[in-house]
């Protein structure tokens, strides 16, 4: 006999004793009474008329001894059906579930086959939040709102690399199922998996993938509650809103229904380990940030504003042991003793471009075509490696293909404004007046398409321009309206509605396809406006050279690491100002004067081109001026920043020849260590454009970049002029060493090569070969 003084020694302990002997440890511990009269009532052993005592009865506890009553009443049989519901629907339940284990609970082979239907508020809500990330995380960003694809029918995985808070890899990710799992965790007490990458390297896609995952119950995880947030959405608010937590939960998500006595959000309050929260492109918020000051802890029921909400959920002080995946673009400072695990998105390895084509060609004649080229351009394969430019290239490539008799993809000195160009003319094309697949056109006209699309095109980069000088990422109507665009605008694709904001439903409020067009869009506007001076093209230029000081909230301070004054360099700022600047450089170029002329007189885009030219000239001058050198045995050695990486794709993007050349000349050290900027191979074709031209001879290391074969390739004209060449912890292959032995076999000049490969075998053919050159290696394995 145990101390509680049930026999569970005896094989039949009545369900009658066992709810008479537990009376009060019921009554305290059986919050919700719903299910409990639903399940009842649907099996006769309630009636109507019990159910409205047990309803009309004052207090909640009362309510529990009132049910108690009355199951007592009707017999061991309800007594016993009663037990069961407590059981099966262990949820609602899980104060109990320690008790039923205790009295050693096994449900007899009669209540079993009785039918328990779970209408627990909590159950339901998990069940209606399932349902509707299911329902809003199916479908894949496309052009034109009429245009969907599924989720499933085109994610492909990206190289998701794990890091360390000292930035030391930890390996990859094999699958977002296990972004949750304690794979790469250097920081157990923190709570927040930071993902981070660079622009379109797809995070938001990835968190997509998650929450449909979570949505299936295909995530393997015990999480109850997924809430998703936007960033974006975190600016919407004037600095006066308040919020309750509840209302931030459940109005950017779905509220509960029948819930009159709070349980779902109490459930939430206890049990926050239940709960995933993600938060997405938490770059967008920075500017938010500096501007609020206000207290560091809120409890739960407090109203505060919501972005201080967010810095407590994501601090751990709001929440406690709620599970947290945040996305930001590289570079985006959070301070390492909130991040829990650090993972970068890589972007597509060579293997996932394959598979992503598949996917995007299901027609074998497309799917050769696209492989011809990109094997044919590594330039190409390289930007594709970023799956947001691939999307473009691939889907401008199917929708131009079947409007045109012939058309390939771009050629090797392809740029990003190419790229965005591109896609601008697929979605212009749609205006015109022969719909895709009806008739082939034989030529494609692309300023024809430009011209008569012009006004709708002009209204949008005037929009994008707008938000870019306000801060804002979306737009409501009366803001597009006063641009000039149109209703039927608004269904060729530059924007897409931003539902989920709107609690009527109908989608009140607007965003650019992608943060990146919008900063294509806003350099338009500059190259295509004729009323201000030319000098206002410089207009973001500008703002990235401002000296600006980052005030941080003491809380914010957290999240936010960096605090420091931000040089007089244009070259080093927010990235979409940084997208803005390289797309105005783009568009000013020679290449695309012939389709420029098409829409700015000519006169006035040859004054800005010369315009921009010089300003660049002299900026790229002081720029380089000012990188700190330093001696070395080696000679003068500079250490570059990510900033003088968005320099050389500027560069790149002028084609500007002169540029270059003065350029390389001005890099007056003899060794350049670009690590950890961030390099992926599409920047290469950067990095040879303008070090071709260099007279002098230069040590190059680009070691911790995320640079693959395809950058190696690009790398190759410039490698008769270094001395020394470092790879090492980049994606680089077999393939690459085979590349770089005979490269710089032929030229004979460099001194040492660094890189790590996969096998050893052609190491070793070549490392004779190397070494017959005295040639130091560095890192083989
Ligand atoms: N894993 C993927 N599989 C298939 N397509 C992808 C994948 N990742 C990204 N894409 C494509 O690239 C587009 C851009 O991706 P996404 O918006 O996720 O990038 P991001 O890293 O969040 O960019 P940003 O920092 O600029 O907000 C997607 O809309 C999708 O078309």
């Amino acid at each position: 006999i145990a101390e509680d003084g049930v026999d569970n020694s005896e094989k039949e302990v009545s369900s009658l004793h066992i709810l008479r002997y537990h009376r009060e440890l019921l009554v305290s511990r059986v919050k919700s009474i719903q299910c409990i009269l639903d399940n009842l009532l649907a099996s006769g052993f309630l009636c109507v008329e019990d159910v409205e005592i047990v309803e009309h009865t004052t207090t909640k506890t009362n309510q529990v001894r009132k049910i108690l009553e009355l199951v007592q009443c009707k017999g061991e049989e309800a007594c016993e059906y009663f037990i069961y519901i407590l059981y099966k629907v262990c949820d609602a339940y899980i104060d109990l579930q320690p008790w039923l284990k205790e009295i050693n609970y096994k449900p007899k082979d009669s209540v079993q086959a009785m039918k328990v239907v779970n209408t627990d508020p909590i159950s339901r809500y998990c069940e209606k939040l399932r349902h509707e990330i299911g329902r809003d995380t199916c479908f894949i960003m496309s052009y034109g709102q009429r245009e969907e694809t599924m989720l499933e029918d085109l994610y492909t995985d990206t190289q998701m690399e794990l890091f360390d808070d000292r930035n030391e890899s930890l390996g990859f990710l094999e699958s977002p199922v296990e972004l949750l799992g304690e794979q790469g965790v250097f920081n157990p007490h923190a709570e927040t998996i930071y993902v981070t990458g660079d622009a379109g390297m797809g995070k938001s896609i990835l968190l997509q993938k998650l929450q449909n995952l979570w949505s299936k119950r295909e995530l393997q995880t015990d999480i109850m509650f997924l809430f998703k947030f936007r960033c974006r959405m975190f600016s919407t608010f004037r600095d006066t809103d308040e919020i309750s937590l509840r209302d931030l939960l459940f109005k950017y998500n779905c509220y509960p229904d029948q819930d009159p006595d709070n349980e779902v959000f109490n459930y939430i309050v206890r049990f926050p380990e239940k709960a995933l929260f993600t938060f997405d492109g938490f770059d967008e918020i920075q500017e938010e940030l500096t501007l609020m000051n206000v207290p560091e802890v809120v409890s739960p029921e407090e109203r505060a504003h919501p972005l201080l909400l967010l810095i407590n959920i994501l601090c751990g002080k709001l929440l406690n042991g709620s599970q947290k995946v945040l996305t930001a673009r590289t570079g985006t400072p959070v301070q390492s003793r909130v991040i829990r695990k650090k993972v970068v998105l890589r972007g597509f390895s060579p293997v996932h471009l394959k598979t992503y084509a598949h996917l995007h060609f299901k027609e074998q004649e497309h799917h050769n075509l696209v492989l011809v080229q990109l094997d044919a351009s590594p330039h190409l394969s390289g930007l594709c490696s970023t799956p947001l430019f691939c999307w473009i290239v691939f889907k401008s490539f199917k929708h131009l293909y079947t409007m045109h008799d012939t058309f390939e993809l771009p050629e090797t000195c392809v740029t990003l404004t190419d790229i965005f160009l591109l896609l601008s003319e697929v979605f212009l094309s749609r205006l015109s007046l022969h719909p895709p697949g009806i008739l082939k056109r034989s030529t494609r006209c692309s300023s024809e398409t430009f011209k008569a699309g012009l006004k709708s095109f002009a209204a949008f980069a005037k929009l994008a321009f707008q938000g870019m000088e306000r801060g804002h990422l979306i737009f409501n109507q009366e803001e597009i309206t006063s641009c000039g665009l149109m209703e039927e605008d608004l269904l060729i694709g530059f924007l897409r509605p931003v539902s989920q904001y709107d609690a009527c439903g109908s989608p009140a409020t607007f965003e650019f396809l992608h943060k990146t067009l919008q900063s294509f869009l806003a350099a338009f506007y500059l190259v295509l406006d004729d009323q201000g001076p030319v000098s206002s093209l410089l207009k973001f230029f500008t703002e990235c050279s401002r000296t600006r000081q980052t005030f941080c909230l003491p809380c914010a301070s957290c999240i936010s690491g960096s605090s420091a004054v931000r040089g007089k360099d244009p070259f080093k700022s927010k990235e979409h100002l940084q997208f803005a600047n390289l797309f105005l450089c783009g568009l000013l170029s020679k290449a695309h004067t012939g389709l420029m002329e098409h829409m700015v007189p000519p006169l006035l885009l040859k004054k800005k081109r010369a315009f921009l030219k010089q300003y660049l000239s002299t900026s790229v001058k002081s720029h380089l001026h000012g990188l700190p050198h330093y001696s070395s045995d080696e000679g003068r050695r500079v250490h570059v920043l990510p900033s003088f990486l968005w320099m050389l794709r500027c560069i790149f993007e002028t084609g500007s020849k002169d540029v270059a050349r003065m350029t390389a000349k001005g890099i007056t050290a003899n060794f350049l260590k670009l690590g950890y900027c961030n390099v992926y191979s599409g920047d290469c074709t950067a990095i040879n454009f303008v070090l071709q031209h260099r007279q002098k001879l230069l040590g190059l290391d680009m070691d911790n970049n995320n640079i693959s074969d395809y950058g190696v390739k690009q790398l190759q004209p410039s490698f008769c002029k270094m001395t020394v060449v470092r790879f090492c912890v980049n994606e680089l292959s077999d393939s690459s060493v085979e590349v770089l032995a005979e490269e710089l076999c032929k030229h004979k000049v460099v001194k040492i090569l660094g890189c790590v490969s996969i096998s050893i075998i052609p190491v070793r053919k070549y490392v004779f070969m190397l070494l017959k050159y005295n040639l130091w290696l560095l890192t083989f394995s």
